[in-house]
């Protein structure tokens, strides 16, 4: 079915009641998936068979279309480019332009691997002696993705500390190189075009402050991109430059060099489970029918509360501390991805496409805005995720605790509690018309969707199998929307006009700039005098 008539079809299907939906097993056998270390349950929700029939059937191009991504056809068409980050994980040879590209990843692989070691063991060293601290400077996928999951994987961590500089605010160099020792550090360079400006403005800062203590800070500079040439001219040893091609996108690229970082922090051997977790998934998503195929049904939910019940925003909220950076790498991943405005034909897209995503771990959540997500008008669709186990086994009683705070919530947002009961709570306090004021203020709605991911541990394995579960997610509302969630022409504009108001915060003529930029401009430079 065509997308968009799907969408006005389903709506007459909004408004079941999901406790009333959860009375039925079979319904509920549908909307929960398990997969490898994974268990999914979606049935939380006001989806009902016949809804989720309707979304699986406007799914119809998502296979061939998956197909073609992961064989190495050009799926990104206003860039011209193959999109294979899923190669990066590979073991089959996938054909770009008439060439395997197995062989060159497996190459890098083995690099980065070789690298990593050395690091680790001291092989390589720097003027000061062993390495103790890296630093990556990056931004966007050249940062979020290793600085996401390098916390994920702290229990895993053996190697030397692992620093992330990504913000041009000289605070966050700043801040960063107060502990470091400069003969101690590696500054890995991290960035896809290697033009990005504030990596390029944070990496000369790096080089300038190395400069000040060693005899050769080159020697201590690593680079990861896919313009090998520019790394050069900053003077980076080809040594130790990793490259990759430009069918990774950024967002999607740390399972390549973008992941060095990461494997020096963990160990090539937990850095090969990860990718084979994120491989895990990949082969369930080309496998499995789109009904049983868990990112399929991740984003058939997710179109259902975003085009169907028009709820603007979707909360990811992991009851997993270390998964703290999940929803910032999310919100790259799903919003640059899927932020669009046009078709892939360059159409105006009838209605919205990705919504906005946010959310930060639980319990904290629940002390701070969960109050609006159980109370506030708009419904806020809730992912929940869990482990069975932490990494902290003498501290148990804890995960326990966050267990139960994980499963209560997605209740809670279920049942809601009525004015009878408000009522019923507080009656030995208050009586008559200050009775029904109070209890009202009780009253929770319920009937509020939510999701729940759950399992064993955060692994490696286990992280690479999420992360693999949210691309391939985006990829499949991407497709239904028709449009192409990789490339993101949307950040061109503010790029182009902060290069134009370079000379303007230096005091250059700002008369062409509207009236409010000028008057804030104005107020900033009258302060630095
Ligand atoms: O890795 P690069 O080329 O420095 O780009 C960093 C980030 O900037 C963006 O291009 C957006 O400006 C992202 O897509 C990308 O992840």
């Amino acid at each position: 079915m065509e997308f968009w008539t799907g969408i006005e079809t389903l709506k007459a299907h909004r408004g079941a009641r999901i406790g009333e939906l959860l009375k039925d097993d079979k319904r509920n056998a549908c909307l929960r998936l398990e997969i490898g270390p994974f268990l999914f349950d979606a049935s939380k929700t006001a989806l009902t068979v016949n809804a989720l029939e309707t979304l699986v059937s406007m799914a119809e191009t998502v296979p061939a279309r998956r197909d073609a991504m992961l064989t190495g056809a050009p799926i990104n068409e206003t860039e011209g480019r193959a999109v294979l980050h899923t190669a990066l994980r590979g073991e089959a040879p996938v054909m770009v332009d008439g060439q395997d590209v197995m062989p060159g990843v497996r190459d890098t692989l083995e690099r980065m691997r070789g690298f990593a070691q050395d690091v680790r063991s001291g092989a390589f060293a720097g003027q000061g002696g062993r390495i103790t601290d890296v630093v990556n400077i990056g931004i966007g996928g050249s940062d979020l993705g290793p600085a996401m999951a390098t916390l994920a994987l702290a229990p895993y961590h053996d190697g030397p500390r692992c620093h992330f500089v990504s913000n041009v605010d000289g605070a966050d160099w700043a801040e960063t190189a107060k502990s470091l020792d400069p003969g101690t550090t590696l500054v890995i360079v991290a960035s896809k075009t290697f033009t990005t400006i504030e990596t390029m403005t944070n990496a000369q800062t790096a080089r300038d402050w190395m400069a000040g203590a060693v005899d050769d800070p080159a020697a201590q500079f690593a680079a990861l991109s896919s313009a090998v040439e520019k790394t050069s001219e900053f003077g980076i040893d080809p040594s130790r430059v990793f490259g990759f091609e430009d069918w990774v996108g950024g967002r999607y690229s740390m399972w390549g060099p973008i992941g060095l970082s990461l494997m020096i922090a963990i160990g090539p051997g937990d850095f090969d489970a990860f990718l084979r977790g994120a491989r895990e998934m990949d082969t369930h998503f080309r496998e499995a029918p789109l009904d049983r195929n868990m990112p399929a049904l991740l984003a058939l939910v997710g179109i259902w509360h975003h085009q169907v019940c028009g709820l603007p925003t979707r909360a990811v909220l992991p009851y997993d501390n270390r998964l703290a950076r999940l929803p910032a790498y999310l919100q790259q991943l799903e919003m640059e991805s899927n932020g669009k405005g046009v078709t892939m034909a360059g159409e105006t897209l009838p209605g919205p496409a990705g919504p906005v995503v946010w959310g930060e771990p639980g319990t904290n959540g629940q002390h701070a805005f969960y109050q609006l997500i159980h109370q506030g008008r708009t419904p806020v669709p809730c992912e929940f995720m869990v482990a069975a186990e932490g990494h902290e086994p003498e501290l148990d009683h804890h995960q326990r605790l966050l267990m139960a705070n994980c499963l209560a919530q997605s209740e809670a947002l279920l049942k809601g509690r009525d004015l009878a009961e408000a009522k019923a709570k507080i009656a030995g306090k208050f009586d008559g018309a200050e009775l029904e004021r109070q209890a009202a203020h009780r009253v929770f709605e319920g009937n509020r969707p939510s999701t729940t991911l759950v399992y064993p541990k955060l692994t490696p394995a286990v992280l690479g199998g999420i992360v693999a579960l949210y691309e391939h997610r985006v990829f499949v509302e991407g497709v239904m929307l028709g449009i192409n969630s990789f490339d993101q022409w949307g950040v061109e504009l503010g790029k182009e006009l902060a290069t134009s108001l370079g000379p303007l915060v230096e005091g250059a003529d700002a008369s062409g700039k509207d009236a409010s930029t000028r008057a804030l401009l104005d107020r900033l430079l009258g302060w630095r005098g």
